[in-house]
């Protein structure tokens, strides 16, 4: 189907007086993935709550597949196509996958009728696809409650799948996941949205990266800008909103950090995993406690994605400050570059690195000190 699923026309949202949602605009096309980033309190629950007819909007219209959703209450507008997945999961722990996946396809809904039922066969063919579909036919007759946080989170959004959606809701689904079960999460998003207009709201760059086609912003309740992921991260009002959340170090620390980060990054086929990697050993360079490490590595997920004038940075580095950017810069590609097969560094990193060096313009038997340095330490690592 071509057109709109859902049309958000002017929309405001009051509690007191305060506006959660202020005048906002928001097309959905049938088949989209949008992902909505924005900072805390930017209204993206409220927003979604506008949709399920949780909350009613103060102003302004809903529509769904053009059908105003005003005054419909919040199960109705679940069946008319509208799926919700909270935060955390909601399975029932002491059913099996299967069992849960069962419940979900039967209307009804009651937990005995659905075990003591005999299933009929199209609901059999609709289970087996759905546990291939979320990756866990192995697990099939497992007990929910021994399934990992990432695989449960897989399971609900199969039982949200069972109810036949048009539109799905899909709240931070990869929260406190592990980097592979944040990318098992993205591959099922990437294949729902195949059949299926999905939101998903997500604080996590790195995952936002690697589903989103089109990206909304919210801010103050109101969409901010739209974009490719590239075009909001460069975008002067978005990095301002974000900057505008005080990082946690000094702009002049940051600014050594994004240097090494940009040069990292020049090797476009950086893994997930060794993007982790590199987030972690900058994030310890001026953070000291783990919570605070923690907390800059979020925020430098979003920072080192910003453009970045290498040249001017480095202008402003004190003599010290070059001989530690080139010690983490060296460090950092000569950890990605550990590859069993491939123990060199790649072409692209090569480049980038030689580039980083002559701007750096330190002398000739520094540079060399500083890498025979951190080749002994990465060694002493090894042993
Ligand atoms: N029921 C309510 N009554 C009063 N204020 C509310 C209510 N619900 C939300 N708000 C306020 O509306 C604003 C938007 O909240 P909302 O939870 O939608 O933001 P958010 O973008 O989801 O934030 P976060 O990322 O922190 O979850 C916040 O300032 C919040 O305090």
């Amino acid at each position: 189907m071509t057109g709109k699923i859902l049309e958000i026309e002017d929309v405001t949202v009051s509690f007191g007086g305060f506006k959660a949602i202020n005048h906002l605009n928001f097309n959905l096309d049938y088949g989209e993935l949008r992902v909505i980033i924005g900072p805390n309190g930017a209204g993206k629950t409220t927003f979604l709550d506008t949709i399920t007819g949780k909350v009613q909007p103060t102003e302004g219209r809903v529509l769904f597949k053009g059908r105003n959703l005003r005054d419909i209450p919040e199960y109705a507008i679940a069946r008319l196509g509208i799926g919700r997945k909270f935060q955390t999961p909601r399975v029932y722990l002491n059913l099996t996958v299967k069992e849960n996946l069962d419940l979900a396809c039967n209307k009804d809904k009651n937990v005995l009728s659905t075990l003591f039922r005999r299933p009929e066969s199209s609901e059999y063919r609709k289970v087996g696809s759905l546990l291939e579909t979320i990756g866990l036919v192995s697990r099939a007759d497992l007990p929910a409650a021994l399934l990992s946080h990432g695989e449960k989170q897989r399971l609900e959004i199969g039982m949200l799948v069972a109810q036949s959606p048009d539109l799905l809701l899909v709240d931070e689904p990869v929260a406190g996941l592990t980097d592979e079960e944040t990318e098992n999460v993205g591959n099922l998003l990437l294949a729902l949205a195949e059949s299926h207009a999905i939101i998903v709201i997500e604080h996590d760059m790195e995952f936002v990266r690697q589903i989103a086609r089109k990206v909304t912003v919210l801010h103050q309740g109101s969409v901010l800008c739209e974009g490719t992921m590239d075009q909001i991260q460069n975008d002067p009002k978005v990095i301002e909103v974000y900057l505008g959340q005080q990082p946690s170090i000094s702009s002049h620390q940051l600014k050594i950090l994004r240097i090494i980060g940009a040069m990292a990054l020049a090797d476009g086929t950086l893994e997930p995993a060794e993007i982790d990697l590199m987030l972690s050993r900058l994030s310890q360079v001026f953070a000291h406690d783990v919570e605070e490490q923690n907390k800059l590595k979020e925020e430098l997920k979003i920072y080192l994605y910003q453009d970045v004038s290498v040249e001017s940075f480095i202008d402003e580095l004190t003599e010290k400050e070059k001989e530690l950017v080139l010690r983490l810069s060296y460090e950092i590609i000569s950890i990605s570059s550990r590859h069993p097969n491939e123990p060199n560094l790649n072409q692209d990193e090569r480049v980038a690195y030689r580039e980083m060096v002559n701007l750096l313009d330190l002398p000739f038997g520094k540079v060399q000190e500083i890498e025979i340095e951190v080749k002994e330490k990465l060694n002493q690592q090894k042993l």
